[in-house]
């Protein structure tokens, strides 16, 4: 992603001390979404990334509650792929895996519909942040669960001080590093 492209989106991000705990630095997606023309370089950086960097197709894009809900959708349109929601639990109806986790600031359980994702589907994970990797190696181990493969892990900000990639089975993609 060009130099240009990566500062415009970092000056947009927010960041709040002691958010939602003590201790914690907490950066926020959100303001990016105000400006159509910074979620257009973002999005369209994500598919180039992917496109550019996989051959075989990519099946599903599965995106972690909540933020990673307002990534995954446009970019599986643009990839011509499905998207899937991963929920904390109890919030989706059906047969679900499920997979504990420890995050940067707790526990939590996520979820995800087991027939959403078919054996052998070629997916790609994506999510705003990686802290400590708690949620994204959880999400992981539900795409496996369903008998597919996590091609990548893709975000759009890294706190690489946590080394949350280091816990994640396949290749990892963020846009800024913090
Ligand atoms: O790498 P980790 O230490 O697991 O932390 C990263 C996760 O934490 C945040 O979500 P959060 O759990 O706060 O949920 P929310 O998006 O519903 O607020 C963030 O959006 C990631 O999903
Ligand atoms: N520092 C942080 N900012 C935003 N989301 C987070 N999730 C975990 N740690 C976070």
């Amino acid at each position: 992603m060009p130099n240009h492209d990566i500062e415009r989106l970092k000056n947009l991000l927010g960041t709040h001390n002691d958010f939602p705990k003590k201790g914690i630095v907490f950066k926020d997606l959100f303001p990016i979404f105000q400006d159509p023309v910074a979620v257009e370089t973002l999005i369209s950086n994500v598919v180039h990334h992917i496109n550019s960097t996989y051959e075989e197709k990519i099946d599903v894009v599965v995106g972690l509650d909540a933020r990673g809900f307002l990534l995954g959708p446009l970019v599986a349109l643009r990839l011509g792929a499905a998207f899937v929601p991963v929920r904390k639990q109890g919030k989706l109806p059906g047969e679900c895996v499920s997979a504990v986790y420890e995050k940067e600031y707790g526990q939590d359980v996520f979820e995800m519909q087991k027939d959403a994702v078919k054996p052998n589907a070629r997916v790609i994970i994506i999510d705003d942040l990686i802290a400590t990797g708690g949620s994204a190696g959880a999400a992981g181990e539900l795409v496996k669960k369903c008998g597919a493969t996590t091609v990548e892990y893709v975000f759009v900000m890294e706190l690489g001080f946590l080394n949350g990639t280091q816990k994640l089975d396949a290749p990892t993609y963020s846009l800024i590093q913090l």
